[in-house]
C-alpha cells in the first residue's frame, strides 16, 4: 500500500513521516527531487520544479507499504491521500522559525488558506483524509496518521476552513 504525505511546506510533513514506524518504509521526495528528478529551476522561488511524470514512474515501479512525503507526494501513484492542514496563524510562525523571506511565507501561507493542495488531491477521485495540525503536537499528528493506515472513517476532508483567516 502506498500512502501520500502532503501538504503545504511547513504543516509538518517530514517531522511526521520520520515518526510513523507503522510498518512502513518512508520516502522523502524531496531527496528525489533533489537527486536529478526535477525538470528545472524555480529561479523566482529558488527551489526546483519536480518531475512529477518520472517520480510517478519510479514510484509506480516500488513494492511494499510506502509513505510517500513530499508537497507533490499527492500527484503521484497511490492508494491513499493524507492532507496536514496548518492554520495561517501557525503556518506563519513556523515558516518564519525557519527564516523564509515574508514574501515566501505569504504566498504559502495563502495557498494554505485557499485549500490549494487539498482541492489537487480532491481531483485525483482517490480516497482523502484531511488532519488540521494546528493544535496538535507531531505525536499526535503521527497517531492520526497511524489510525488513518489502520483505517478509520475519522479526518474526512472538508472540516477545516481557514479562508478568514487568510491575510494574518
Ligand atoms: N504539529 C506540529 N506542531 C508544531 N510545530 C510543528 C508540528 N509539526 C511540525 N512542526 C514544526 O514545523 C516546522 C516544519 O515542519 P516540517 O519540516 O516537518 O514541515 P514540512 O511540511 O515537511 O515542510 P517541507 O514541505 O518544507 O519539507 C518544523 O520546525 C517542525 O518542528
Amino acid at each position: 500500500m502506498k500512502i501520500a504525505l502532503t501538504g503545504t511546506p511547513g504543516t509538518g510533513k517530514s517531522t511526521v513521516a520520520d515518526m510513523a514506524n507503522a510498518g512502513f518504509i518512508v520516502i522523502h521526495l524531496n531527496d528525489l527531487i533533489k537527486s536529478g528528478y526535477y525538470e528545472g529551476i524555480d529561479e523566482e522561488r529558488g527551489c526546483l520544479i519536480a518531475d512529477v511524470e518520472r517520480l510517478s514512474r519510479l514510484v509506480e515501479g516500488m513494492e511494499g507499504d510506502i509513505i510517500l512525503e513530499g508537497h507533490v507526494s499527492h500527484l503521484m501513484p497511490v492508494d491513499a491521500i493524507v492532507v496536514l492542514r496548518a492554520s495561517p496563524g501557525a503556518l506563519r510562525e513556523r515558516l518564519r522559525r525557519r527564516g523564509w523571506s515574508e514574501a515566501k511565507i505569504s504566498e504559502n501561507v495563502e495557498a494554505e488558506a485557499l485549500d490549494a493542495i487539498l482541492i489537487e488531491a480532491l481531483e485525483t477521485g482517490k480516497k482523502v483524509y484531511e488532519v488540521d495540525t494546528t493544535n496538535l503536537t507531531p505525536t499526535q499528528v503521527r497517531d492520526a496518521l497511524v489510525e488513518i493506515i489502520r483505517g478509520t472513517d475519522k479526518y474526512a476532508p472538508g472540516s477545516v476552513d481557514f479562508s478568514e483567516e487568510a491575510f494574518l
